[in-house]
């Protein structure tokens, strides 16, 4: 493969992240970066090098996903990045019943563009990026992995959704998303020698802009907080999570509200943004609890949302072995992941305070009886991963 590398693709509700993977001597990341507030003011790109070099900003100027990808071409080809590019690997967060990563295919699109209505704020933009490099690179092999496949192995009740029976032939089922993430955090756990991993019981919680938790027995998921779209579950940024369904009703009747503004209020102007006024970024709330009551209320709903469905999990698995934070809030802030665990000794959850402030990678106390660990998730690698496996088998660059 000469000296050809890998370009990963994170196209999320408002970011684009990417990464590039050199191939030789073995797999490791290079340039990396993301566009993010996309659709916003102040669009920009933010990139490194290399992992360890400072980050420098551009500003950008994209309307939406299809002009943020544009953009993001012409960057990378200024870069020199798309004339050696053996293969792109994109995270795409549904993929139906599938299991494994794939190589984009016509006929793959056509279905993907169909069930766009699944996943409405991610997967037109991700099908847009993948447009975008067919139109610039049309012989570079694009190859899409599925955040719904880690949950393909949920029991059948925890994917039915209490509706009438009907709908399930149209595949109204709860799928699960943050697949990628997931299977990584598992990997690691392996790696990291926790037994749980293989033969426990786990509790993922990926703490990001988006929000899920995932309960995995014996290496493998068996329930999770999003459902059939990823607007379920835990409250998020700008995301409701679980909503009481009467709701649509009251307020398309109380206030005239639209299907579409309706769509709009539980995907873009609630979860904690809602909550505070103020802002969607855990951080800026957090700097500011302790003089604005709403962001302090935004906050305590977060924590008080995660640690019931902490309960929930634990009920589901019967027990709890292990249980491990990731994603920008989970990694990186010891008062979330304090108040989500206050009070669960009962659970045999107990955090060691020095070391949940330094974000060690286990922070849980001598006497807890679950293993509390926090994790630096990576969807990029398992991404460059899959599309190195499938590049190698098919011997697509040689
Ligand atoms: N030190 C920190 N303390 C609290 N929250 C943080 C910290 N660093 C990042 N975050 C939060 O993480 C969230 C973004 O998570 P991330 O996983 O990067 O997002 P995405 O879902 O876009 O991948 C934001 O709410 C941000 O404020
Ligand atoms: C599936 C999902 O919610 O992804 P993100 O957190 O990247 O928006
Ligand atoms: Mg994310």
């Amino acid at each position: 493969m000469n000296d050809h590398h890998i370009l990963t693709i994170n196209g999320g509700s408002s970011s684009i992240k990417f990464a590039v993977f050199h191939l030789k001597p073995s797999l490791h990341r290079g340039l990396t970066g993301k566009l993010d507030r996309i659709g916003c003011d102040g669009t920009r790109l933010t990139f490194s090098e290399t992992e360890r070099a400072a980050p420098q900003t551009v500003e950008v100027a994209a309307a939406d996903h299809l002009a943020a990808a544009e953009f993001l071409l012409d960057w990378l080809e200024s870069q020199n990045i798309l004339s050696n590019v053996a293969a792109i690997g994109h995270r795409i967060v549904h993929g139906m019943q599938r299991t494994q990563p794939e190589i984009v295919t016509p006929e793959m699109l056509d279905e993907l563009h169909r069930i766009c209505p699944y996943a409405a704020e991610h997967l037109p933009g991700e099908l847009s990026i993948i447009a975008a490099f067919r139109k610039h690179i049309p012989s570079v092999p694009q190859v899409v992995c599925f955040d719904t496949a880690f949950h393909r192995t949920m029991p059948r009740v925890a994917t039915l959704l209490p509706i009438p029976r009907r709908y399930e032939a149209q595949g109204l089922q709860r799928y699960g998303f943050h697949g990628l993430s997931y299977a990584y955090l598992i990997q690691e756990l392996r790696r990291l020698g926790d037994p749980a991993a293989v033969s426990g019981r786990v509790i993922l919680a990926h703490l990001g802009n988006g929000a899920s938790m995932a309960a995995v027995r014996n290496g493998q998921c068996i329930d999770t907080s999003m459902a059939f779209t990823p607007s379920a579950g835990l409250p998020m940024g700008t995301r409701t999570g679980d909503l009481d369904p009467g709701l649509f009703h009251y307020l398309t009747q109380v206030e005239g509200m639209t299907p579409d503004q309706f769509h709009r209020m539980v995907n873009h102007e609630s979860g904690l943004l809602g909550v505070s006024e103020t802002s969607s970024d855990m951080r800026d709330l957090l700097a500011i609890e302790s003089s604005d009551f709403r962001a302090a209320e935004a906050i305590q709903l977060f924590c008080y949302q995660a640690k019931k469905w902490i309960g929930a999990f634990v009920a589901a698995l019967g027990g709890l072995d292990t249980l491990v934070f990731a994603g920008g809030v989970g990694e990186n802030s010891p008062g979330i992941r304090a108040s989500i665990c206050r009070e669960l000794q009962c659970l045999g959850i107990e955090l060691d305070e020095e070391r949940n402030a330094e974000n060690a990678s286990s922070i849980s106390s001598k006497v807890s009886r679950v293993n509390v660990k926090v994790i630096s998730t990576d969807e990029e690698i398992m991404i460059a991963h899959s599309v190195e496996e499938i590049v190698r088998r098919l011997d697509l660059s040689l």
